[in-house]
């Protein structure tokens, strides 16, 4: 018999967020206990368009909703400034935060890994919830370190904020685990338009494209002599993310410290 798990979710209202409302208000040992919107303070989940008729509780801001409905589990879905702070006052209140929203840096990621050790509470930031998207991250770590020649394409619907994406900078941070820094192209390259050769870390170039119509999609290209290895994945819906969002929420109860990435979870 599962414990029942007290969520509260931030940023309910957004493409995620949604998804997220529905799979937790639909997961019998999970309890949604209140969310947090900048725009609807005051207000219940019922009055809020498209919401469940709950009468839940929205916060205006993180810190009174922690206080007064003391959740196990914050699941942020926001927007890459309001993320990291939603985790640093989650670890503040010994409330375990499961962060699906990206634009981490390095930085970043070790202030608050460290926050969490301080802490002794279990985090999870997770750049991709979806499994195929966790495999195709693997895929590409295990063939670069025979094809280091590496270029990623990522691919996103026109309202994201952050670029690259939080699975591009991961999956290029995988690659560096298995390959040294190097520099790819002609030695004599030129880009004769900025930003014509994409980003760059530790050599590895990351091409960001932004249109209507898309949702969620990479390819990670491996070339070699007369070779060219393709791994892509795609996420047609949103709802391809809930079920690794519904296992961080799980697992982020056993932990005592941040995993960074859901392949660290997975079994
Ligand atoms: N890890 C993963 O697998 C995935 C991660 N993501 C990431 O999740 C995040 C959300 O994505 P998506 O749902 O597409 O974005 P949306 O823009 O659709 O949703 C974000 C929501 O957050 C709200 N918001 C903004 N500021 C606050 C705040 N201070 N408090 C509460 N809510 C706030 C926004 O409201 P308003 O617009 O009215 O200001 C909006 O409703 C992004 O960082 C994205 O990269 C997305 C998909 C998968
Ligand atoms: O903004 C999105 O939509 C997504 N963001 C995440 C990312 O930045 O990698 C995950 C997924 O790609 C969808």
């Amino acid at each position: 018999m599962n414990k029942t798990i007290s969520v509260v979710i931030a940023g309910p209202r957004g493409k995620m967020g949604r998804e997220a409302v529905s799979m937790v208000t639909n997961t019998p040992h999970f309890q949604l206990v209140g969310v947090i919107d900048h725009k609807h303070d005051g207000k219940l989940l019922r009055d809020m368009e498209g919401m469940p008729a709950m009468d839940l509780p929205v916060y205006g801001e993180a810190e009174r909703c922690f206080l007064e409905t003391k959740p196990d589990v914050l699941v942020d879905l926001t927007k890459p400034d309001v993320g990291k702070v939603h985790l640093e006052k989650a670890l503040n209140h010994g409330v375990r935060p499961v962060i699906g929203t990206t634009g981490f840096s390095k930085e970043d990621l070790a202030r608050v890994t460290a926050l969490a050790a301080d802490k002794e509470c279990g985090a999870i930031i997770a750049p991709n919830f979806a499994v195929g998207a966790v495999l195709m991250m693997k895929f590409a770590q295990m063939a670069a370190k025979y094809l280091p020649d590496v270029e990623i394409i990522e691919k996103h619907h026109d309202q994201k904020l952050d670029a690259p994406s939080g699975t591009a900078l991961k999956t290029a941070q995988l690659i560096t685990e298995v390959r040294s820094p190097k520099k790819q192209g002609h030695q004599d390259e030129r880009e004769d338009l900025p930003g014509a050769r994409g980003a760059e870390m530790e050599g590895i170039r990351i091409h960001s494209v932004r249109l209507p119509g898309l949702v969620a999609h990479q390819e990670v290209l491996l070339g070699g002599e007369g070779q060219l290895l393709s791994i892509k994945h795609d996420s047609m819906n949103r709802t391809s993310f809930m079920p690794g969002v519904k296992l961080c929420i799980e697992t982020v109860m056993k932990l005592d410290h941040l995993v960074y990435g859901l392949e660290n979870i997975i079994e």
